[in-house]
């Protein structure tokens, strides 16, 4: 079983007269220690499969079942506590709290889980350590640098030691050497912490690093093939990033 997996999943928005459905009966598994990249035009579905993989909104049909837990069937409370200990979130804009320094806004996710203060401490300063930041444990938002509050919203994002990090345009409000160093510190977590990761990017760099290369297209998934290894890039191809579906090879940008 995948450690992330999804089936049938639909969901659809209402606005005004319309309904719009940007995501129809996916299927999509992600392995654990799999870092996937997912593009695709703008609206077509990206942020919300985010928001439905970390359980922050519902689908309308479908399932999705997190390392065996099927979210979808969870109540609400059940799923506050499910994400906070399971599920690890990177925004755009880091979204720090400015009146919290640097080890505060880390710490926030850790008070909804059930530890004591050592533990507290020690998972703490191990989140900081792995992003480079330790020594700005007391700085607060103002005092950092957009790249370096990047990285403590990466560290609050891993800090509960979650299943799945997902991330929606981490480098996206960065200049390109900032993002580049984002990028090398996303491939550090998933290769040396195993974090599995499955981030949202319109930067094809960005989105290079990853292990899989997915594309949303027209409701669709595309995977890039190719050797990772050799560092050979294929095509893309419809169908291998979903379940079941069929697989015929379409050229793509
Ligand atoms: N809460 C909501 N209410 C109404 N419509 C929504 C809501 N969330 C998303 N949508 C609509 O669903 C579609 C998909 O939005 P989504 O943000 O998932 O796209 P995206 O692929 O992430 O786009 P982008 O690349 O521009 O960030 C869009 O048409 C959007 O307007």
């Amino acid at each position: 079983m995948a450690l992330v997996e999804l089936r049938g999943v639909s969901k659809s928005f209402r606005k005004g007269d319309e309904t719009i459905t940007p995501l129809d009966d996916i299927d999509l598994d992600i392995d654990a220690g799999d870092f996937v990249s997912l593009m695709g035009p703008s609206g077509t579905g990206k942020s919300t499969l985010l928001n439905l993989v970390s359980g922050i909104d519902r689908p309308d049909s479908g399932t999705i079942t997190v390392d065996g837990t099927e979210v979808t069937k969870l109540s609400r409370s059940k799923l506050a506590d499910w994400r906070a200990a399971n599920l690890g979130y990177i925004f755009q804009t880091h979204n720090l709290i400015p009146v919290l320094t640097a080890y505060e806004n880390v710490e926030l996710p850790t008070l909804l889980l059930n530890l004591s203060s050592t533990q507290r401490r020690q998972r703490v300063e191990l989140a900081l350590e792995a992003v480079g930041l330790s020594d700005r444990a007391d700085h607060y938002p103002r005092q950092l640098s957009g790249g370096q509050e990047q990285r403590v919203g990466i560290a609050r994002a891993i800090v509960a030691h979650p299943k799945v990090v997902v991330a929606d345009e981490p480098t996206g409000s960065l200049d390109t050497e900032t993002s580049e160093q984002v990028q090398v510190l996303l491939q550090r977590l998933n290769k040396e912490l195993d974090i599995t990761l499955l981030m949202v990017t319109h930067d094809r760099d960005a989105a290079s690093i990853a292990s899989r290369q997915l594309m949303l297209d027209r409701g669709k998934f595309l995977e890039r093939g190719g050797d990772k290894e050799s560092g050979s890039l294929g095509e893309w191809e419809v169908g291998v990033g979903n379940a079941g579906d069929s697989v015929a090879i379409k050229k793509f940008g």
